[in-house]
Formats: structure tokens, sequence, C-alpha cells
């Protein structure tokens, strides 16, 4: 995969104001869902659009908005490399310019959290380490930590130890999650995927 489109990004950083990007992707019908014949209530129309194909009364409709507007919106049929390269990867390969990034996925419970940032993690990961393959005069310093955030408890994925970990205010850092496991050797991406098998396995 190369890494043109990003290239010039990742070399010359947008300053110091914040961005943000927010797509969404809709989730194909699983086999329940099919064997069920229901029907999805959403459809991406263009790019950039979704609309809700609600249920509703026509008097009922004109009550709620039916077409809703992101940076991007994916659908049901686009792969995971596609929802990359439109939606994360200009976000995730800015790190190697020094820009503090961050890409999240938000969604109920199925709605496709794990599929998609397992997807976008292994892309990232990927242009990542080709970046770091092709500017060998430059030093990087990989860091990897795992946690989740459930019920308002946070546990760290890469421990066999699943007591809750405590949140800390530093007067510096911001918050800080207290004995978060930081692996900061990652040579390269079997090393990572070692820990990101582990990740995955406890999501289960
Ligand atoms: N875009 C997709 N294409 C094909 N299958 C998908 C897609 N998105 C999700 N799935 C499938 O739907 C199921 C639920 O997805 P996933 O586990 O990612 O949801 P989640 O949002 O992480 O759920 P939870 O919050 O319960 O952990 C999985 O079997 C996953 O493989």
């Amino acid at each position: 995969m190369g890494m043109d489109g990003g290239e010039e990004q990742m070399q010359e950083p947008a300053g110091c104001e914040e961005r943000i990007f927010v797509s969404v992707r809709l989730r194909p019908l699983n086999y329940k869902e099919i064997a069920r014949q229901d029907v999805s209530d959403w459809e991406c129309i263009n790019d950039n659009t979704i609309i809700y194909r609600n249920s509703l009364s026509v008097s009922e409709r004109s009550m709620y908005p039916t077409a809703y507007t992101f940076d991007r919106v994916f659908s049901p049929d686009c792969p995971n490399q596609q929802v990359y390269e439109a939606g994360a990867k200009a976000v995730a390969i800015s790190v190697v310019s020094g820009i503090n990034s961050s890409v999240f996925a938000y969604g109920q419970t199925s709605s496709g959290k794990t599929y998609t940032m397992i997807g976008i993690t292994e892309y990232a990961m990927t242009d990542i380490y080709d970046y770091i393959q092709r500017h060998k005069e430059r030093e990087f310093i990989l860091k990897f930590s795992a946690m989740e955030i459930y019920n308002e408890s946070v546990r760290d994925l890469l421990s066999a130890d699943s007591t809750p970990l405590r949140l800390l205010d530093d007067p510096e850092r911001g918050t800080v999650v207290e004995k978060l496991t930081e692996e900061e050797t990652l040579q390269d991406w079997n090393h990572l995927n070692s820990f990101y098998l582990c990740v995955k396995l406890k999501d289960r």
C-alpha cells in the first residue's frame, strides 16, 4: 500500500489547530436480521449523507429530520480498507509528524466498532511501519497500550490482572490511567501483532 496521498501532510503538519473528522459506517445486516427479513433503516445517498428510512407515518415523519450529513459516510458494502483510506488514514499517520491524533469508534452494541477498529489499526500500523522503514535517518519510539472502558471501569487488556485501573488527574499530562501497561519496545509489525492478538482475544 502506498502512502503518496498522505506523504505531504505528514511532512507539513497543519499547525496547531484542532481538527475532528466524523464519519459514519453502516453495518450490513447480519444473518439473523436477514432471516427475519429486516430492512436497514439507514441508507447512504452519497459520500456525506445518510437518510433514515423509517416506518413512521407521513405526519410523524415530518417531525424528524431524515437526512444527516457527516464528513464522510460509508455504505454497508464498504470494506475496511476503504474506510481506513478515506476516513482514518490521514489522522492515523499524522502521528509520525508528531501530531497528537486519536481515532475512536462510538456506537451501540454490535454496530461494528471492533470490526472497524481492528481493520483500521492493521492498515494504520502497516503504513506507520512502512514510513519508519523508509525514514531510517529518524528515530521513532512506538508504544502500545490497550484498555477497555466498560460500565465506567477501566481494564488493562495487556495484563492478566483484571482489577480496574484508577484515573488520575496529572497537572501536566492531564488524565492518566494509573499502572496501564505501556509497551515501548515494539520492533516491528510481528511484535505488535502478538500484543494485538492478546487484545482481540480479550474483547471476545
Ligand atoms: N462492516 C461489517 N461488515 C461485515 N461484518 C461486520 C461489519 N461490522 C460488523 N460486522 C460483524 O457484526 C458483528 C458485531 O460487530 P462488532 O463486534 O464489531 O460490534 P461492536 O460494536 O464492537 O459490539 P460490542 O459493543 O458489543 O463490542 C461481528 O460479528 C462483526 O464481524
